[in-house]
């Protein structure tokens, strides 16, 4: 994990200087994307908006979700769920949507650039600047995806840490008709996660900005345990 992390970071200060923003969003190749410098220019949304971000982190079922919707009711911060925007765009129709179910079907991370397109777009047509980022960064090509293209880092990231046997009850116990559900696919999803979560939570947990939730208890005890990270920023915006 360590290696990975120490390698991506010297490809991301090593080379090419050009904004992510004006190649085209689906043929950035790989060297151009981890070595561009967060695009800050004309219309970036971190200039035009005063934003406070916080990155909501956890395996499939740990209750990202769940706790999202009581930090909206108790802080009023706008939801952004990624795995959601993304069902969206599968339920359009669209070309990438066709993508995006093959992916999410087989428990796979989409493309880095198809979601924080659908992230960028919801956060620009919002009036509110606090946004819960939920299920993303995956990985760590979400997550300099996300601070090329939006030009903005969270100020805060929260971490659900729950067992695997306690996700996968719940996964199947959920019920909404999911297409990835089902046994198979979550195991295909939990092996993604143990597999790409860790460099971002260490990355996030150096810079001081982790906060990590024990996510076994009840949905109530969960957000006592939440509740004092956002009490303590509430005067901060
Ligand atoms: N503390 C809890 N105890 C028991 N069940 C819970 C708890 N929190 C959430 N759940 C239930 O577990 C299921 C998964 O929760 P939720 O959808 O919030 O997880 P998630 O992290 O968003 O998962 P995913 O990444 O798959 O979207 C839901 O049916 C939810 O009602
Ligand atoms: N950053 C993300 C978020 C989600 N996905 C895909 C893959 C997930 O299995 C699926 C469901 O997400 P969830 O609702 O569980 O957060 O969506 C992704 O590829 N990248
Ligand atoms: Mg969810």
């Amino acid at each position: 994990m360590w290696r990975r992390a120490t390698s991506l970071s010297s490809l991301i200060f090593s080379s090419s200087r050009r904004p992510l923003r004006d190649q085209g969003a689906y043929s950035l190749k790989a060297w151009e994307f981890f070595c561009a410098e967060p695009f800050k220019g004309e219309g970036c949304l971190s200039k035009e908006k005063n934003l406070f971000i916080t990155f909501v982190l956890g395996g499939p079922g740990s209750g990202k979700g769940t706790q999202c919707a009581k930090i909206v009711e108790n802080f009023g911060y706008t939801h952004l769920s990624a795995g959601e925007l993304l069902r969206q765009e599968i339920a359009s129709n669209s070309e990438d949507g066709a993508v995006i179910l093959d992916m999410i079907k087989e428990g796979k991370i989409v493309p880095s650039e198809m979601t924080v397109k659908l992230l960028k777009k919801e956060m620009e047509s919002c009036d509110n600047g606090k946004f819960l980022i939920d299920g993303f960064p995956r990985n760590e090509e979400n997550r300099i995806a996300f601070e090329q293209i939006i030009g903005a880092e969270p100020n805060s990231v929260l971490f659900f840490d729950c067992p695997e046997e306690e996700m996968i009850k719940r996964v199947l116990n959920r019920n909404e008709g999911r297409v990835d559900d089902n046994i198979d696919t979550i195991r295909k999803r939990l092996k993604v996660f143990a597999a790409s979560h860790y460099p971002v939570i260490e990355y996030y947990s150096k810079k001081g900005k982790l906060y990590k939730i024990d996510a076994i208890g009840t949905e109530d005890e969960i957000f006592e345990r939440v509740r004092p990270v956002f009490a303590a920023c509430k005067g901060a915006h």
